[in-house]
């Protein structure tokens, strides 16, 4: 597939706050006949697993999205690794009735971490829903562990996302545990959720586009999968933001509340009216950067952000434009 476009427009936004141990998210946006879409993929990744991030934007930009069947989505708020109060405040702000808390970071104690927790309940109150993310962090017997401590601290947890590293450790705790487990990083190919199926390792799992390759492919890998979705964002701008909008919005059953409550977490964004939750939900709408913005975020070397585009596009198979603007 390739697109008839403008060249792709790099850009670099910082985060308001450390997340998944990076501190800004570069990445290139390529508009198209059919709108914008984002490539944006975490800095250790290389073109064997960006080329699905690449083709996520392509989508975008050439065939757009599904028709949506909802005209709201119900979205979480995301707590990052920070102190109880500080945490209280970003729940509070937030307006979501759901809050996915991060738990498990390496350094941080299983009492920061209920601590932490017990403020997010304080701030949603009792009819709010608790989801943690331990991306991964725990074996067996410190999931089986920490669970029962942070679901006490909770009054009640909606599920856990990632506990534990792979499927096998992951099917073994769920026979341990009442929680539900959802997988998030064990999704990132179409065959994933199959085999997760088949294991019975997770009751629910976690979707977002970009790793999956665009929109359509995610609906297909969940219609096959057959476990109730999450769509999560991969921390984008509100262009990435708006393809994890579409797939929520396309689905026919959306059972739990969805990542994409992220935009918050940069210290700005390419659209001038960005992708924030009011009251807890956001309206399914799509969004066009501001040429503007786009000058504002440029990145210090813009050569090396377009060389991982490069590198994706070649990886899938494709040749992009060398030059241009918006
Ligand atoms: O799920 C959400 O509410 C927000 C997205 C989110 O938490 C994540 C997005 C991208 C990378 C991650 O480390 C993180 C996650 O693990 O789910
Ligand atoms: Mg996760």
């Amino acid at each position: 597939m390739i697109v008839d476009v403008a060249a792709p427009v790099p850009f670099t936004v910082p985060l308001v706050t450390r997340f998944r141990r990076v501190t800004s998210r570069s990445g290139v946006l390529v508009g198209g006949a059919a709108g914008w879409g984002e490539f944006s993929p975490f800095p250790d990744y290389g073109p064997e697993v960006t080329r699905w991030w690449w083709l996520a934007a392509q989508e975008a930009a050439a065939e757009g999205y599904p028709d949506p069947v909802r005209d709201h989505v119900e979205i979480n708020t995301i707590v990052p690794v920070v102190d109880p109060q500080r945490a209280h405040e970003m729940v509070t702000a937030s307006g979501c009735r759901t809050a996915k808390v991060k738990v498990a970071d390496p350094g941080v104690s299983l009492a920061e971490d209920e601590a932490r927790i017990e403020a997010v309940r304080d701030a949603l109150g009792v009819s709010g829903l608790i989801r943690i993310d331990a991306n991964a962090a725990w074996d067996v017997d410190e999931a089986t562990r920490a669970i029962r401590l942070l679901e006490r601290a909770a009054g009640g947890l909606e599920y856990v996302e990632q506990p534990c590293a792979t499927l096998a450790e992951m099917a073994t705790l769920r026979r341990r545990v009442d929680v539900p487990l959802a997988a998030d990083e064990s999704v990132r190919t179409a065959e994933d959720p199959l085999r997760i199926a088949g294991l019975e390792a997770a009751d629910i799992i976690v979707v977002k586009v970009q790793p999956l390759g665009g929109v359509r492919r995610a609906l297909a890998v969940i219609e096959a999968a057959g476990l109730p979705a999450v769509v999560s964002s991969a921390v984008e701008t509100s262009v990435g933001l708006s393809a994890g909008l579409a797939l929520a919005a396309a689905l026919p059953e959306l059972p739990h509340a969805c990542g994409l409550g992220t935009a918050m977490l940069l210290a700005g964004d390419v659209v001038a009216d960005p992708l924030v939750p009011v009251d807890g939900r956001l309206r399914v709408r799509w969004v066009e950067p501001e040429p503007e913005l786009l000058e504002r975020w440029a990145p210090g070397d813009p050569e090396a952000v377009l060389d991982r585009y490069r590198a994706a596009a070649a990886a899938a198979g494709a040749a992009v434009p060398e030059e241009g603007g918006l």
